[in-house]
């Protein structure tokens, strides 16, 4: 695991793009395209800005693929879906065509989506195992990444790729990549900063005996890619460094 500790949220920005643009060239180097799986929430919304405006010319972006690490069981328009903050901060920038975007379908059922959204990556991947170039997580102060909250099925469900889950404590469904598939992709970025996630990060990254019920972003170890935490400083305020 790397962790990237920066004086501001710029500079972390700044790095995170470089990290991006170097991963998504080397994949459409060797495989022809790049697979890249957005995370939603607030914490990219500058960088997804940044990388289709100022950065727009380093990558071939008709090569590549978006997907979502989650969503919320909200319609496609609402605020508060993940898919839309993608579109106003990178999709609409880069004009990209529809079909190298796929979006959770929250206009079914939970379960529904989930099995759609499965069956969309199946297709993409041609039934090989879905193994995505870079999968970007943000993490809550609470330590849920994607859509994996504590004290939620998904944080024991090892056998699914993409889930439904309920999420108690928001009152709502969530719909979520689930560890097991996360942790096969070949790279994997957490975006965190704020004093607010100081808390979550101190025990996802530094407690040895690990608690996957109360700080699920534990869960992410990928089986032979490579983990990056690109972090403030205000966010490593509990870690001894
Ligand atoms: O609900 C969500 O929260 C996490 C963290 O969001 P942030 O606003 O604190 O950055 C996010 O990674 C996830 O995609 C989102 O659905």
């Amino acid at each position: 695991m790397n962790l990237h500790i920066f004086k501001s949220v710029a500079e972390l920005n700044e790095n995170l793009i470089i990290y991006v643009i170097d991963i998504a060239n080397k994949a459409i180097a060797s495989k022809g395209r790049f697979d890249f799986v957005l995370t939603g929430g607030n914490s990219p919304k500058e960088l997804y800005k940044e990388l289709s405006t100022t950065f727009k010319d380093k990558i071939d972006w008709n090569k590549v693929y978006f997907f979502f690490g989650d969503e919320r069981s909200v319609l496609p328009n609402h605020k508060d879906y993940n898919g839309l903050m993608a579109k106003e901060n990178l999709f609409d920038n880069l004009n990209t065509p529809t079909n190298h975007i796929f979006y959770v379908d929250t206009t079914l059922s939970p379960e529904k989506a989930a099995i759609a959204y499965k069956k969309a990556l199946d297709e993409h991947f041609k039934g090989e195992e879905i193994t995505f170039d870079l999968i970007l997580l943000g993490m809550g102060d609470d330590a849920h990444t994607a859509s994996i909250f504590p004290h939620t099925n998904l944080v024991h469900n090892q056998h699914e790729t993409v889930a439904a889950v309920w999420v108690e404590k928001l009152n709502t469904h969530r719909i979520s990549l689930t560890a097991p598939l996360i942790n096969k992709a070949k790279n994997v970025a957490f975006i965190t900063f704020g004093e607010n996630k100081a808390n979550a990060l101190k025990h996802v990254i530094a407690d040895e005996e690990k608690d996957f019920e109360m700080y699920p972003a534990q869960l992410i170890k990928p089986q032979s890619g490579n983990l990056d935490w690109f972090v403030d400083e205000s966010a490593t305020n509990f870690l001894n460094l």
